[in-house]
C-alpha cells in the first residue's frame, strides 16, 4: 500500500514539473522577485511584488537605472529567475512551455528593430502567420496613428521603409516608433509589455496613442514603462520604482495625495511643461 502511495506521489510531482501549454493569460503575479546580473555586486531588483489582471493597465515609472527594463525582461521570460516568483494564472512561469507563453505576450523594447522591408511587413512581422491580413495590419497602424502617413506613401503599405533601397522611405524616429508599436499590437496577445513606447513622440501624440491603445485593447493587460507622468496618469495602477524596489503604488490621484516621490516627479514635470508653454507663447 505504501509503495502504491509513493508511486502516485512521484507521478503527481513529475506531472507538476512537466512544462505545459497555456492558451490564455488571465493573471500575472510577481511575488518577492529579486534579480542580480552575474557581473554586478548587488541585486538590481529586490522584493518586487505586484499583480496584473486581465484588462488592467499598469504604468512603471522611476528614475534611470532603477531596474524597470530588467523587471520587464524577467516578466518576458528573458532572464532566469527563481521559478516560483513569477506566476501566470497562479502557476509558476518556469512550468509553462516558453513557446506557449511567448505567443501570449507581446513585447516592445526600447531598441526595437527597424526592418528594411515594406511597411506592411514591418507591422506584419508581429504575427507572421497573418502577414497578409491587411485589414488587421491597417487596424494596428490606425491605433498608433501611423496609418495616416503610410497611406500617403507612393506604394502605400507596400513601400519599402529605411534607406537601403532606392524608392524606399526613411521614417523619423517617432514614425519608426509608431510602426514598431503597431507591430506589437498586431500580435494577438493577452499581455502587452512596452518599454517607453512613445518616448520619441510629442506629448500630445503620446497621450492620444496611449488613450487609443487602452480603448482598443480593453480586454488585454498592458504593462508600460514611461518617464512621462501624463501618460502614466492614464493607467489603472502606477508602480513607482527606486533602486530596484517598488516604493509607491496606486492611481495617479492616490499618489498625488501622498507627499512621495511620484508627487515630486509630477511637480517637476508640470513646472517643465509650464515653462515650455511660456517660452512658446513669448
Ligand atoms: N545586461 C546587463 N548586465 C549588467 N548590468 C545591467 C544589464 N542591464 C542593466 N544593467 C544594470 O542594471 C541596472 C538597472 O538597469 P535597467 O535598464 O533595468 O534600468 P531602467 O530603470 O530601465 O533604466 P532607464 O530608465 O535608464 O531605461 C543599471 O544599473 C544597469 O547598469
Amino acid at each position: 500500500m505504501e509503495e502504491l502511495r509513493a508511486f502516485f506521489l512521484i507521478t503527481e510531482s513529475d506531472q507538476d514539473k512537466k512544462p505545459y501549454e497555456i492558451d490564455e493569460i488571465k493573471e500575472i503575479s510577481i511575488e518577492n522577485l529579486s534579480f542580480q546580473y552575474k557581473d554586478q555586486l548587488r541585486p538590481v531588483l529586490e522584493d518586487i511584488r505586484f499583480r496584473i489582471r486581465q484588462g488592467q493597465k499598469v504604468a512603471l515609472v522611476g528614475e534611470n537605472g532603477c531596474g524597470k527594463t530588467t523587471l520587464i525582461k524577467c516578466l518576458a521570460g528573458l532572464y532566469e529567475t527563481d521559478s516560483s516568483m513569477i506566476k501566470i494564472n497562479g502557476k509558476p512561469l518556469a512550468n509553462i512551455k516558453s513557446e506557449s507563453y511567448r505567443t501570449r505576450i507581446s513585447v516592445l523594447f526600447q531598441d526595437y528593430i527597424r526592418y528594411n522591408f515594406t511597411a506592411r511587413e514591418n507591422i506584419g512581422f508581429g504575427n507572421v502567420e497573418k502577414l497578409h491580413d491587411f485589414n488587421g495590419i491597417k487596424h494596428a497602424a490606425t491605433c498608433t496613428g501611423i496609418d495616416h502617413y503610410l497611406t500617403k506613401l507612393p506604394y502605400q503599405y507596400e513601400t519599402m521603409l529605411g534607406k537601403f533601397f532606392s524608392g524606399s522611405d526613411e521614417l523619423s524616429g517617432g514614425q519608426w516608433q509608431k510602426v514598431a508599436l503597431s507591430r506589437a499590437l498586431f500580435r494577438n496577445s493577452d499581455l502587452i509589455i512596452l518599454d517607453e513606447p512613445t518616448s520619441a513622440l510629442d506629448p500630445n501624440a503620446e497621450m492620444k496613442i496611449i488613450e487609443d491603445l487602452f480603448q482598443e485593447n480593453n480586454q488585454k493587460a498592458i504593462l508600460f514603462i514611461t518617464h512621462r507622468l501624463g501618460a502614466a496618469s492614464l493607467a489603472d495602477i502606477i508602480l513607482v520604482m527606486k533602486e530596484g524596489r517598488i516604493v509607491e503604488r496606486g492611481t495617479h490621484e492616490e499618489l498625488l495625495l501622498r507627499n512621495g516621490i511620484y508627487k515630486k516627479m509630477y511637480q517637476t514635470q508640470s513646472k517643465w511643461y509650464k515653462q515650455n508653454e511660456e517660452v512658446e507663447t513669448v
